[in-house]
């Protein structure tokens, strides 16, 4: 590789904002455009590795992905003196995951608005990556991004928010970390994390994936509504594959209650797909009327 690597000749290194196995990820300034992304930078996988598989799996769904609100966006992946490095959109308001270790700190938890609204949100995201051929199968707190719309202020001071778009609120989730991302017609399945696996999924029955997804989202919501850490396995890991929702410390709608348990029912068939959920009236109340 020639001497000065184009990551940093092309970017201004921030903090770490993330580092596991997979590698490390950056906050970075691009200097020629002088906006903020998240870079991961991680050991080039071996050649023929199902890690390499893996790492090109990533890069190929962001490139058939596009852009979407609910997605989190890919810029550019290059390899480079032994890693493989990704840019996409940085998210200023850190993951699902950051904010319910926050919560839990303090005994509080989103509210049954709230949290219809990540479902929606992510169902959104969900059903652009489903139309689009795909499935996610790695749905789970750490992989949900949170945008804080940055407020604007008006010539007299007053905040700007065009406020009529449905992001009215100013937070916006986005479905990120694409690593395990596969075909819906010829799957090549990379377990995801055995917390929200779908029992399907672990049998090696293929034929639904994207319910696989909708079944991690209901264990991401029931977590971000307070429930307790879930299992990786043993016998309260098969009690919720039966369809039973782990218990969650707050009161909520019986219609909502509802709803998580369908997305979690055993049979994939049974469970609402994304189009049906950014539908659905108890995620849309207004559609309700
Ligand atoms: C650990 N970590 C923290 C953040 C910042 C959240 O405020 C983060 C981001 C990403 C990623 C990421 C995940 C998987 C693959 C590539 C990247 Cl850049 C990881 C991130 C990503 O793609 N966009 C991010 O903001």
């Amino acid at each position: 590789s020639n001497m000065v690597s184009r990551y940093k000749k092309e970017f201004l290194e921030l903090e770490k904002i993330g580092v596991g196995e997979f590698g490390s990820v950056y906050k970075c300034i691009k200097r020629l455009d002088g906006c903020v992304y998240a870079i991961k930078r991680s050991k080039r996988p071996l050649a023929g590795s199902s890690d390499e598989q893996l790492a090109l799996r990533e890069v190929y769904a962001h490139a058939v992905l596009g852009h979407h609100p609910h997605v989190v966006r890919y810029y550019s992946a290059w390899a480079e003196d032994d890693h493989m490095i990704i840019q996409n959109e940085h998210c200023n308001g850190g993951s699902l995951q950051d904010v319910l270790l926050e919560n839990a700190k303090l005994g509080q938890y989103f509210p049954e608005t709230e949290l219809k609204e990540i479902s929606l949100q992510v169902s959104m995201g969900l059903k652009y990556i489903h139309n689009s051929g795909l499935v996610h199968l790695d749905i789970k707190p750490s992989n949900i991004f949170i945008c804080h719309k940055l407020v604007v202020e008006g010539p007299a001071g007053q905040e700007e928010s065009d406020s009529e778009d449905e992001f009215s609120s100013g937070v916006v989730y986005k479905i990120g970390d694409l690593g395990h991302v596969t075909s819906i017609t010829n799957p090549q399945v990379e377990e995801g994390d055995s917390r929200f696996l779908a029992n399907e999924i672990l049998q090696e029955q293929y034929c639904y994936l994207p319910k696989a997804d909708i079944f991690a989202l209901a264990l991401t919501i029931a977590l971000a509504a307070g429930t307790g850490p879930l299992p990786h396995n043993g016998a309260m890991w098969h009690h919720i594959r039966k369809g039973n929702i782990p218990p969650i410390p707050q009161k909520l709608s019986h219609s909502f209650l509802e709803l998580l348990k369908l997305m979690i029912h055993p049979d994939p068939v049974a469970r609402p797909s994304a189009t049906a959920l950014t539908k659905h009236p108890v995620l849309r109340p207004s559609l309700g009327k």
